[in-house]
């Protein structure tokens, strides 16, 4: 009963999932979806929100615009969730299919192995108008896929539903020992346009059902329902009851069903499904006796529960309207430990300390083109920063090596040159961004900025607070200070190749201030996102611009590569202070993976 969907509004305390599918029947995006994010979509109770459209328009002049900058639809999307702090982790799309994956930036350290799919159906499998795209990653060290499909139409091609959906499972195959399939995953989210129509009744038995609110009696005629009997390729996967109208097809403009010459019967065409693999990830370690035991203790599987399920008729510019799901997911334990912590060196109290420290974990795999950067709460992705310099391996200056039971920590250092500082008041973090993994895998906890009236603030010198925790950060208007540059006081640290360095004289600096901020970890501020100086990145290999996507994967990563048990899990549960020593050289190499082990 636990995979059963419960009544909304039932206390659940797990990984909240909020999902969307919507057939767009190529039309320009609404100005307002944010309804489509449920009502309570700005109070940080949802962990993650994924999106899956068909039919975009992909005509040709529109995707060839798309392919220069993001499509309208994702920059709604973008645009809508970042304002509640969520982050773009993954999109991809094939012609008018797309999928994005949005997270709370305090999950991003815990979302690993993050690769996409795409796999074309149409024409016999040579045209992506037809097919599925999807995102898998470790979520917390658990396997999870979204998998968004666009099946094919009409009431006769059932059987061509489920061929395309078998070979749509079949080809997607992700780089990595474990999880490698769709369904090896712990939890498959599949959804989409299904296109699974309701067989036998006629069209005004249909309305007719409809309109009198017995929909019990079209679910046993509907198809999917009935191929889950029959179908092997759909066991295991299940389905919270329908108790909203079928959600196609409608007059474009109308919340009327299909009068058109074509005379489409409604169905349920717009669906959301999960599924859960028999036994879950095994608790990682490398103990195999330990980790029979602990897997077997602590009960294995993740749970899944729906907590609402549901359509969005208001919306009425395709002739499908969106459904959404909300799920949590529970977790049998937890892979929570950063690969990469982030501190502020000291208080930032004038330019030259705008140092940030950084704690690497022996395990996790460096590369040159890993960056610090600030990012402005609000923030889209991974590159909508407010500046960046490299974290290089070997110019980052490393501080220290500490050696743990577990591990060896190095900590290393970087500094901020003045241009690089935010020049707006609000909320900002810092992040690590790594790009063996394609993915921010340290993150801050937000702080705030302040922009003080630069008049009250003396050249270089510290401002004091009547708070105590108050750091106050100061830059001079140019005009009327010597360039920090040039002051003895304040050597930058400037980094020959930080690619935040600009060869433009910047415009002077106003006083800024930054506090910590109290409260704990949930991002709360709705404030857009910051049109502060932005500079592409360009990596010293790159010749060409940043890619179109920020977050196509550069490089394959290994999912599954191996995550070792949370540290403070196995010691508790061995009533052990100190866990089974994990060396450097203990198996445990992360190699080209991307899921590093701890
Ligand atoms: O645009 P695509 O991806 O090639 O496929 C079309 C799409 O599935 C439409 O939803 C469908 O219209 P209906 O929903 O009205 O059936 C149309 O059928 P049609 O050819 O009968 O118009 C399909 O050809």
């Amino acid at each position: 009963m636990e995979n059963q969907p419960q009544t909304e509004g039932e206390t659940d305390h797990g990984f909240r999932v909020h999902i969307v599918t919507w057939n767009v029947g190529s039309a320009v995006p609404p100005d307002d979806v944010t309804s489509l994010f449920g009502p309570h979509a700005g109070d940080g109770s949802t962990d993650m929100f994924i999106i899956g459209l068909q039919e975009m328009n992909s005509m040709i002049n529109k995707r060839l615009k798309d392919a220069l900058f993001h499509d309208q639809w994702s920059e709604l999307c973008m645009d809508t969730l970042s304002r509640f702090g969520y982050v773009l982790v993954a999109s991809q799309r094939m012609q008018g299919v797309l999928l994005l994956v949005f997270s709370k930036f305090c999950h991003l350290p815990f979302l690993r192995g993050v690769q996409t799919e795409k796999t074309r159906t149409g024409l016999g499998g040579y045209w992506g108008n037809k097919g599925g795209v999807s995102a898998r990653m470790t979520m917390f060290g658990h396997p999870v896929c979204f998998l968004n499909c666009h099946l094919p139409a009409h009431m006769r091609n059932l059987e061509q539903r489920m061929e395309d959906f078998e070979s749509i499972l079949q080809q997607q195959q992700f780089d990595g020992a474990t999880a490698s399939g769709v369904l090896d995953h712990d939890v498959v989210f599949w959804f989409g346009d299904l296109n699974f129509r309701i067989e036998d009744y006629d069209i005004h038995v249909v309305k007719s059902a409809i309109d009198s609110n017995k929909l019990p009696l079209l679910w046993e005629r509907d198809q999917l329902n009935i191929a889950k009997n029959s179908e092997s390729i759909l066991d295991g996967f299940l389905e919270g009851p329908l108790k909203f109208p079928p959600t196609y097809k409608f007059d474009v403009g109308t919340h009327r069903y299909d009068t058109s010459s074509k005379k489409r019967k409604p169905a349920w065409t717009d669906r959301i499904l999960w599924r859960l693999r028999c036994t879950g990830s095994p608790v990682p370690t490398h103990n195999a006796a330990l980790q029979r035991g602990l897997t077997s203790w602590l009960g294995g599987a993740t749970k899944v529960v729906q907590h609402s399920y549901r359509s969005h008729m208001g919306y009425t510019c395709s002739d499908h309207k969106p459904v959404s799901a909300v799920f949590s997911l529970h977790f049998p334990f937890k892979v929570d430990l950063p690969l990469v912590t982030l501190e502020y060196e000291k208080e930032w109290t004038k330019v030259s300390d705008a140092t940030v420290r950084f704690t690497v974990r022996s395990s996790f795999q460096r590369s040159s083109w890993d960056w610090v950067a600030i990012y402005k709460v609000g923030f889209k992705h991974h590159k909508d920063y407010v500046a960046y310099v490299w974290a290089k391996a070997d110019h980052g200056s490393q501080i220290i090596t500490l050696h743990t039971p577990t591990c060896y920590l190095s900590i290393f250092s970087v500094t901020f040159t003045e241009e690089d500082l935010p020049r707006d008041a609000g909320e900002y973090i810092l992040g690590f961004y790594s790009n063996n993994m394609n993915t921010i895998i340290g993150v801050t906890l937000p702080f705030q900025v302040r922009t003080l009236p630069a008049v009250f603030l003396p050249v270089f010198s510290d401002v004091s607070s009547e708070d105590d925790s108050t750091l106050v950060l100061l830059a001079p208007a140019s005009s009327r200070s010597p360039s920090p540059g040039k002051s003895k006081h304040h050597h930058r640290h400037r980094r020959s190749r930080s690619p935040a360095h600009s060869n433009t004289p910047m415009p002077s600096l106003q006083g800024l201030s930054l506090h910590p901020r109290p409260l704990e970890g949930l991002p709360s501020s709705r404030s857009p996102c910051s049109a502060a100086k932005k500079e592409r990145l360009v990596s010293p290999q790159d010749t060409l611009p940043s890619p179109i996507s920020p977050l196509t994967p550069r490089s394959p990563v290994s999912p599954g590569g191996g995550v070792s048990a949370p540290e403070a899990l196995i010691a508790a549960i061995l009533g052990e202070h100190r866990p089974t020593q994990v060396t450097p050289t203990g198996g445990r190499s992360p190699g080209k993976t991307g899921e590093t082990s701890l």
